[in-house]
């Protein structure tokens, strides 16, 4: 009998994962946001999810817990909280892998799915991709940009039944999501937009579409760009050049996902450890084993880290 996917829990409920969690809630299924922040779960508890952006203003009443200690009978994880959270995150939910939960992550850079596997078992984890954007804009309240089609997909590649039934069963909640055959690829590329457009978002302090519009910028952002496709080729991922630029402007739409600064962008504003690592840190590492010569994503790598040595300590 095909598993029935209608009890989700969000892990890290902030801009992306309450957005995604919203969604599914008002699609029907059973939604259980969790997230350490204990001011903004008691500002949820108290008045719902406030959401501003596409839609409008609206709330939406949702369970939502600090922990997932007390939570049983899962089918789907979202993961979403910051990948330097994904581990911390991962040793909290070693019981719901024990009842067979099945653990996506939607995070930006490389190494969750890793993180995630070591943790919690290969066989639990299904890679995932999103262009869609969300931000915490306070306690308890998020910005919704766009709809854009998001993906999932088997490690290993291919496309497995449980893939598409759980592919199907999100789409029909509402969050378009369509099976990868090769998830592995399809993450490179989005993370060639990150690699092209977050950094520069984060030191500029500028949204998507304003980086295109400064033509000094958006030739910095290209040459990002095919540096970070030469190091998707050094890990045999060779990816057509036109269709990761179509995959940037699905990321970058004026009036959408573009009116976003990038998430690495909220953190240095909030002076929280960014991602930087995850998103620039492990493919330079790859750049490096590899031999590439990879100087503008060198550069923006070691300015965003100056920044954080105002704040982050160690
Ligand atoms: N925002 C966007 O548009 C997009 C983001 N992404 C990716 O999605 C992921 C989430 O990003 P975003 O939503 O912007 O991040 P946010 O910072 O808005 O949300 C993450 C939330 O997770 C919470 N958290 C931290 N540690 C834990 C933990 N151990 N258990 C549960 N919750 C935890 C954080 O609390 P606290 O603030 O107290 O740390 C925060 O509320 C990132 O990997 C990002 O790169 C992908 C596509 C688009
Ligand atoms: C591309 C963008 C800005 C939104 O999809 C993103 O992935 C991020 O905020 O990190």
């Amino acid at each position: 009998m095909t598993p029935v996917y209608s009890n989700i829990m969000v892990m890290g409920a902030g801009g992306m994962g309450a957005l995604f969690g919203m969604i599914l809630d008002e699609g029907g299924m059973n939604v259980t946001l969790v997230d350490s922040d204990t001011a903004h779960v008691a500002a949820i508890q108290k008045d719902g999810l406030k959401v501003s952006g596409l839609g409008g203003e609206r709330s939406r009443i949702m369970d939502a817990v600090t922990s997932p200690d007390d939570i049983t009978d899962i089918d789907i994880v979202l993961v979403q909280c910051k990948g330097t959270a994904t581990r911390a995150a991962a040793e909290s939910m070693k019981h719901l892998a024990k009842q067979n939960a099945i653990f996506i992550s939607f995070q930006n850079g490389l190494g969750n799915e890793d993180i995630l596997a070591e943790v919690l078992g290969p066989e639990n984890v299904l890679g995932g991709l999103t262009s869609m954007a969300g931000a915490k804009l306070g306690l308890g309240h998020i910005q919704d940009f766009d709809r854009v089609p998001t993906y999932i997909g088997e490690m290993e590649g291919g496309i497995s039944a449980r893939v598409e039934a759980i592919a199907k069963a999100l789409s029909a909640a509402g969050l378009e999501t369509k099976p990868s055959a090769d998830i592995t690829a399809d993450i490179w590329k989005k993370l060639i937009g990150n690699l092209s457009m977050s950094a520069v978002s984060g030191i500029t302090n500028l949204t998507s579409t304003e980086i295109l519009s400064v033509e000094s910028l958006k030739n910095l952002c290209y040459r990002a760009l095919d540096e970070a496709i030469s190091i998707a080729k050094s890990q045999n991922v060779n990816l057509d050049k036109d269709e990761v630029i179509a995959g940037l402007q699905i990321m970058t739409q004026p009036g959408g996902t573009g009116d976003n600064k990038s998430s690495l962008c909220l953190d240095i504003l909030a002076q929280r450890q960014s991602e930087i690592e995850f998103i620039y840190g492990r493919p330079l590492a790859l750049a490096k084993q590899a031999n590439l010569n990879v100087p503008t994503l060198q550069t923006l790598y070691g300015l965003v880290k100056g920044i954080e040595t105002h704040y982050v300590k160690g």
